[in-house]
């Protein structure tokens, strides 16, 4: 076993700590239920241990006094034990089921509710890992509060009561029985101490298979052009038998316990027999006394075997239910935002001396200063990595700058919320992007207000209406996973039409840097000409079409501005900008 701490690993205290957090926070929310089932758990504690108790009757009223009235009353009784232990056993597993998947709902909802609101500069660069994380955590969280309540409110009492009844029967062979504790104790802990490190490891490979199964999947296009299907098999091969390897690891450490408590048990139950005889034989001991004794303890093996190992298992729970904690609680949201709400009419935008980056040390934008007047249409061009889509970022307030500030209608940004500073912007991105549904949904999703005419309005102004009405199911049509269903010049005026119809001031347009095809750049120059008419524009440029029509051009080169103008005057005048005809960065 290894010795080496993992710094995963949980201290007593924290252990203790998430417990309890799980259980007031998650469990006492169902109170009622909680508790009842906790009475059920009782009720099987105490008809099991009833069992061992009445079987001392059995054999000394029945087997050896030859009692008629004790066959009834015992053979009653005992069928009595067991259909109450039957029916709250069923009992406590609806309840504590229904308790676990609200608690699985419930933790699920407020990851997600966080990770949405993460900070897009700590995204998580594997989305597919994200998930995964989200759904098992949950689980985990149910498992433990399932094995904490059962273990500890039915097993628990199990073994008290029973060996209340070993301890009345024979307090000498009861102290036998307890000699052995402290060898199952060593043990578990050392087992213990090895499932933490794997259980930690098992987790981060199952969020890391999930990642190249989804990476896979998106990018399936690419994996089919480049003949890339072998190199993916191998990919997941390699992550689906490391975790098989660990998970075998993991398999054979935590099941150690149970030869560990077989052995132990098997030695002691031996011994009773002979001492259990030599008793019985030579100083009178009643055959129903031993009887009682060893019903007792054979009762008990089973509920003290899985106490020995709730720990073990709710380490490996527990190291989900951290995860899922520390992104409730630490997962840090997006930027700060203020409190004023932003009311842009007209859509002035100004840049003072804006300066951001991402890594500290590492400038991505410095000293940008640049203003758009409303309805101004201004075109941003550069090289790539030169800082135009920060910009754009920047002014969606996806992060701070970390000096300097972006004014819209007169009012810092930075002092407004940020969902009346995103009601005010449209944004139309290089990389569409459709939610699964229908073209209804994608086009008025977060547009709760919109009626059919303001959709229909806003894809013929998208120049989208046409294809759309053609479709079999029109509106309705599934759009597929991200628009798969749809061309890629559809997919871009689905996208178009979205933010015709929230209408905002300013529009924030990334341009794809591939052109499409000649009629299908017609249809969507001529939508996107319409949505920023009376609309103050910024565009991150590629064509030349559209730095024609912008009233100035800003030249973006290592994150300043280095030359604006319109594209007569950066022709004569600006290095920079006759470089990117060249390098193809405008065509
Ligand atoms: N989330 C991020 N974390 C760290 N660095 C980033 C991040 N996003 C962008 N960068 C870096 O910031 C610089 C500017 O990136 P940006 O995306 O603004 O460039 P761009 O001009 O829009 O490029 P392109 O035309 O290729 O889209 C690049 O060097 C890029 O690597």
């Amino acid at each position: 076993m290894a010795n080496k701490k993992p710094t995963s690993a949980l201290s007593r205290n924290e252990t203790f700590q998430l417990t309890k957090r799980l259980i007031v926070e998650y469990g006492l929310e169902h109170r009622k239920k909680f508790f009842l089932a906790i009475f059920c758990m009782v009720l099987v504690g105490l008809a099991t241990s009833s069992v061992a108790w009445l079987s001392k009757s059995m054999v000394n009223s029945i087997f050896v006094d030859g009692d008629r009235a004790a066959v009834w009353a015992v053979g009653g009784a005992i069928m009595l034990a067991f259909i109450v232990k039957g029916i709250a056993g069923y009992g406590q597993t609806v309840l504590m089921g229904t308790i676990g998947c609200a608690l699985i709902a419930r933790l699920q909802q407020a990851q997600f509710h966080k990770l949405i609101r993460l900070r897009l500069m700590d995204y998580t660069a594997h989305p597919g890992g994200a998930v995964s994380r989200v759904i098992h955590s949950a689980r985990n969280a149910r498992n433990a509060i399932v094995l904490v309540t059962t273990n500890l409110a039915r097993d628990l009492m199990t073994v008290i009561a029973l060996l209340a009844v070993m301890i009345v029967q024979d307090p000498v062979m009861s102290l036998f029985a307890f000699a052995i504790a402290p060898v199952i104790v060593w043990g578990v802990s050392r087992i213990i101490r090895e499932t933490k490190n794997l259980s930690q490891a098992e987790a981060d490979m199952v969020a890391g298979l999930n990642v190249v199964g989804v990476e896979a999947l998106q990018g399936v296009r690419v994996v089919k052009a480049f003949n890339l299907e072998p190199v993916m098999d191998k990919r997941i091969t390699g992550a689906i038998v490391k975790m098989e390897r660990r998970q075998g690891k993991l398999i054979r450490v935590s099941s150690l316990t149970s030869p560990l408590f077989d052995i132990l048990a098997g030695l002691t139950i031996g011994f009773f027999i002979f001492y259990a005889g030599w008793q019985t034989i030579n100083n009178g001991k009643t055959p129903g006394e031993f009887m009682a004794f060893i019903t007792a303890f054979l009762l008990a093996y089973d509920p003290a075997k899985r106490l020995g190992n709730l720990n073990v298992q709710l380490q490996r729970e527990l190291v989900g239910v951290k995860r899922a904690f520390n992104l409730i609680d630490h997962g840090k949201l997006e930027v700060s935002e203020g409190t004023g709400q932003l009311v842009a009419n007209a859509g002035a935008l100004e840049f003072q001396d804006v300066s951001f980056s991402y890594k500290a040390g590492v400038p991505t934008i410095s000293n940008v200063s640049f203003s758009v007047t409303p309805g101004e249409r201004i075109a941003i061009v550069g090289r790539s990595g030169a800082g135009k889509s920060t910009i754009i970022n920047l002014i969606m307030g996806m992060y701070h700058p970390s000096h300097g500030s972006i004014l819209i209608d007169g009012t810092d940004i930075s002092t407004v919320t940020l969902q009346s500073l995103r009601d005010s912007v449209s944004y139309v991105a290089q990389d569409t992007f459709l939610f699964s549904g229908s073209i209804r949904e994608n086009v008025a999703f977060g547009q709760a207000s919109a009626t059919e005419e303001d959709i229909l309005a806003a894809l013929e102004a998208a120049q989208a209406l046409d294809f759309v009405l053609k479709l079999p199911h029109g509106l309705e049509t599934d759009v597929g996973n991200n628009g798969a269903n749809l061309s890629g010049g559809q997919r871009q005026r689905i996208s178009i039409a979205r933010a015709f119809l929230k209408n905002a001031p300013i529009l924030l347009l990334d341009e794809a840097t591939s052109a499409l095809d000649g009629d299908t750049e017609k249809q969507l120059q001529a939508a996107l000409e319409k949505l920023s008419a009376n609309k103050t524009t910024i565009t991150v440029a590629h064509r030349l079409s559209t730095i024609l029509s912008a009233k100035k051009v800003i030249v973006v080169e290592a994150g300043r501005i280095v030359a604006v103008g319109t594209h007569e005057t950066l022709q004569r005048e600006s290095d920079v900008y006759r470089s990117l005809f060249a390098a193809h960065e405008i065509v």
